[in-house]
């Protein structure tokens, strides 16, 4: 491995159907795919679907449901830079397929179900972004992907969200706590629906106050104040904890967005997806929130980088 290297882990963690993995492809794409590697947890489940239906489990359940032992080996070796030959899990037929070797990039992204359960996985993230999607979405979200992509019936989809509601509550939401952004996504009624943005979306972020160098909501509420978006910024108790928090909605124009990136992040290390997806002149609260979360990992990125040379100097 490259001493000078040093590989930042992005941790993406919340319930089925709350947009993780969309999210996580689309922060790789912003960020450039050749140094990116997306991994998804529920490659390594244990069990099959037909294994957990025969035993009465779902696939929430932590320890009888998933290898949490060999996804934490994996993390680690990814972020000294090893590559790693790991299992796959296919949606289609609930089945496990071949292996695959993965080899690290600058970046890896892992996102899934159970991304925070673990202490020693937590330790392994540079940043952690749960998603706390609104259940009327996520439940939309979910019959449609699931009736399309896995081979589920919208009823069956509706039985299963009902039967893992207490696994939901047990092993996912508690996780929560844990992250450093929580990403809250709301149906946005206020907001006229258009030919380009059918179903608008407010994203509302949560940030802890804990020491955290990333300011994400701090610069949303100042821009706010600057009448730069469209922001509402408050302070709230998140399972007993402070948090900052502000919600973008509404249409926000590249000027501004070219500001906020520039808050967050800095001027340099704006990638080429990034510039290009500034070519539109009006974006969404989606698109918003995924350019200036990937704007954070570029600068975590270049951080690790002069961390690791002032180390070797
Ligand atoms: N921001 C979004 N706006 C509209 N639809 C979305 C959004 N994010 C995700 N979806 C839809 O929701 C479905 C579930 O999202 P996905 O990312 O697969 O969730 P998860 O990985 O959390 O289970 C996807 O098939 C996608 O079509
Ligand atoms: O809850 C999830 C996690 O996936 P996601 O967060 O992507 O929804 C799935 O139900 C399991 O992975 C089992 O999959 P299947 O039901 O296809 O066997």
């Amino acid at each position: 491995m490259n001493p000078s290297r040093r590989v930042v882990m992005v941790g993406i963690c919340g319930d089925s159907g709350a947009g993780k993995s969309t999210y996580a492809h689309a922060l790789r794409e912003l960020l450039d795919p050749e140094r990116v590697t997306v991994i998804t947890l529920d490659d390594y489940h244990s069990l099959n679907r037909h294994e957990r239906n025969a035993i009465g489990i779902t696939a929430l359940h932590p320890w009888k449901a998933n290898n949490l032992g060999l996804l934490t080996e994996h993390v680690w070796a990814l972020r000294r830079g090893q590559s790693i030959v790991k299992p796959t899990y296919d949606h289609a037929t609930g089945e496990f397929g071949a292996p695959e070797e993965i080899v690290p990039r600058d970046i890896v992204i892992l996102e899934g179900l159970h991304t925070f359960y673990l202490e020693r996985l937590r330790e392994a993230l540079d940043l952690k972004i749960y998603f706390d999607t609104d259940i009327q979405l996520r439940v939309q979200w979910k019959i449609a992907r699931d009736s399309s992509q896995r081979g589920y019936t919208p009823e069956e989809v509706m039985a299963e969200i009902e039967r893992r509601r207490p696994d939901v509550e047990r092993y996912i939401e508690p996780q929560k706590a844990l992250a450093d952004i929580v990403i809250h996504y709301l149906p946005d009624n206020e907001t006229p629906p258009h030919p380009d943005y059918p179903d608008p979306v407010r994203v509302r972020f949560a940030e802890r106050l804990r020491g955290s160098k990333r300011r994400l909501v701090k610069w949303l509420a100042l821009a706010g104040q600057l009448g730069l978006i469209q922001t509402d910024h408050f302070h709230d108790h998140i399972i007993g904890e402070e948090m900052e928090i502000a919600s973008v909605s509404g249409i926000t124009d590249s000027k501004t967005l070219n500001s906020l990136i520039e808050m967050v992040s800095e001027r340099q290390l704006v990638t080429e997806r990034v510039r290009q997806q500034l070519e539109a002149r009006h974006h969404d609260p989606v698109i918003v929130s995924r350019i200036l979360v990937a704007s954070m990992i570029a600068h975590l990125g270049h951080q690790s980088r002069q961390d690791v040379s002032a180390e070797l100097r």
